[in-house]
C-alpha cells in the first residue's frame, strides 16, 4: 500500500452517546463539525489547532488525530514519515459531545483518503480501530455513519447500524462551562447493577428506537435511565439537577454521553432556553448531522 494523495481534508460531526438508557450502544450525530486538513510531508509532524483545544493540545505525534492517522496507515500498511495537520475545531472538549471520537474518526477517515486502495480501510475496519482507541463504539459509530446508530461488540469486534429517525427530530444541547473527562465519569460506574434496573433499561431502549422513528409521544418514557446517570450525579451535580428539573417539566432530557452537557430530544421553548442561558448554559440547536465524517475538496 502507498500514499496516493499528498493532502486530504475531513469534516467530522459531534456526537451524543447513550441517549439516556442506551449506555455504550446508542448515539446521535449532531451538526457541530471539526474540520481537519492532513498533509503527508517528509519533515517532522506538526499540528496547528484553531478553536477548541487551541494552546492546550499536543502539537506533534501525541496529538489524538495524528495517533489515529497513524493507526489507520499502519493497518493499511502504508508507511509515512511526517504529517502536517491543520485542525479547525468546533466540538467542545470534555463536555460529552464526542470530541475524542471526532478526533479519532477524523484521523482514520483522513488515513483512508490518503492511501491508494481505500477499500483497505472500510467502515467496519475504521469502527474497529476507533473502538480500540476510544474503548467504546457508541460515539465513533455516528461520527462515522451520521444520523442515529446502535452499536454492539461481539467476538469479531464492534458493529453498528443506522436507526431510522423522524425527519422532524430536532435536539437541543445544553453545554456548561465545566468540563469532565469521560474516563473520570466512567470510573464512578458500578461493576454490577440490580437486575430490575437492567430490565428497566432494556424496555426503555426498545421504546426509544420507536420514539426516534416518529413516536415522539414516547420520548419522555423512552429516555428514562437507571444504568449510569444516577451513579454519575455526584461528579456532575448541576447537570443531574438540571436533567431532573427538565424531565419533571416534561422535557426528554438526558446526560449527553458521559456529561456534563445535556441532550434534550426536542427544541426547548424560548422561556426555558432563556432561563438555562441565564444560569450559564450554552443552548445549542445543532440539528442532526445526517452524514458522518467525509472528505471534502481542498
Ligand atoms: N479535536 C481534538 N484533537 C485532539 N485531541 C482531542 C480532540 N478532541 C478531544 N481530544 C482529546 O480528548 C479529550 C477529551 O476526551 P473525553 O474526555 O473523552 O471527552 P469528550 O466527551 O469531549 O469526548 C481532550 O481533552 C483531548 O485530550
Ligand atoms: N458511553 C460512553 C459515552 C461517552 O461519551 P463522551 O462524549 O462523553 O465521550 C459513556 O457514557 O461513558
Amino acid at each position: 500500500m502507498r500514499i496516493a494523495r499528498e493532502q486530504v481534508r475531513v469534516r467530522v460531526p459531534a456526537t451524543s452517546a447513550n441517549l439516556g438508557p442506551g449506555f455504550d450502544a446508542l448515539g446521535l450525530a449532531l451538526g457541530v463539525w471539526d474540520d481537519v486538513t492532513v498533509r503527508a510531508v517528509a519533515g517532522p509532524t506538526r499540528v496547528v489547532v484553531e478553536g477548541e483545544g487551541h494552546g492546550s493540545l499536543p502539537d506533534g505525534e501525541d496529538h489524538l488525530v495524528v495517533r489515529a492517522v497513524r493507526a489507520g496507515l499502519e493497518m493499511a500498511g502504508a508507511p509515512q514519515a511526517g504529517l502536517e495537520l491543520h485542525c479547525r475545531n468546533a466540538v467542545p472538549h470534555g463536555r460529552g459531545m464526542g470530541s475524542s471520537a471526532a478526533a479519532v474518526v477524523a484521523g482514520l477517515v483522513a488515513a483512508r483518503g490518503l492511501i491508494s486502495d481505500q477499500s483497505a480501510l472500510d467502515d467496519d475496519t475504521l469502527l474497529g480501530l476507533a473502538t480500540e482507541l476510544e474503548g467504546h463504539p457508541d460515539n465513533a459509530a455516528p461520527a462515522l455513519l451520521g444520523g442515529a446508530t446502535t452499536s454492539w461488540v461481539d467476538a469479531e469486534g464492534p458493529h453498528a447500524v443506522a436507526i431510522p429517525i423522524a425527519a422532524g427530530l430536532r435536539p437541543t444541547v445544553l453545554v456548561p462551562q465545566e468540563t469532565l473527562t469521560t474516563s473520570s465519569a466512567r470510573r464512578v460506574l458500578p461493576r454490577q447493577v440490580p437486575f430490575d434496573d437492567a430490565a428497566h433499561n432494556v424496555a426503555r431502549v426498545a421504546l426509544l428506537v420507536l420514539a426516534l422513528g416518529g413516536r415522539t409521544d414516547l420520548l419522555l418514557a423512552a429516555t428514562e435511565d437507571r444504568l449510569h446517570q444516577d451513579y454519575r450525579a455526584d461528579v456532575m451535580r448541576p447537570t443531574a439537577d438540571a436533567v431532573r428539573a427538565l424531565r419533571d417539566a416534561g422535557w426528554p432530557a438526558v446526560v449527553s454521553g458521559a456529561g456534563p452537557s445535556i441532550l434534550v430530544l426536542e427544541p426547548l421553548d424560548r422561556a426555558t432556553g432563556d432561563a438555562l442561558a441565564a444560569h450559564g448554559w450554552q443552548v445549542l440547536d445543532p440539528g442532526v448531522a445526517p452524514d458522518g465524517a467525509h472528505l471534502i475538496d481542498t
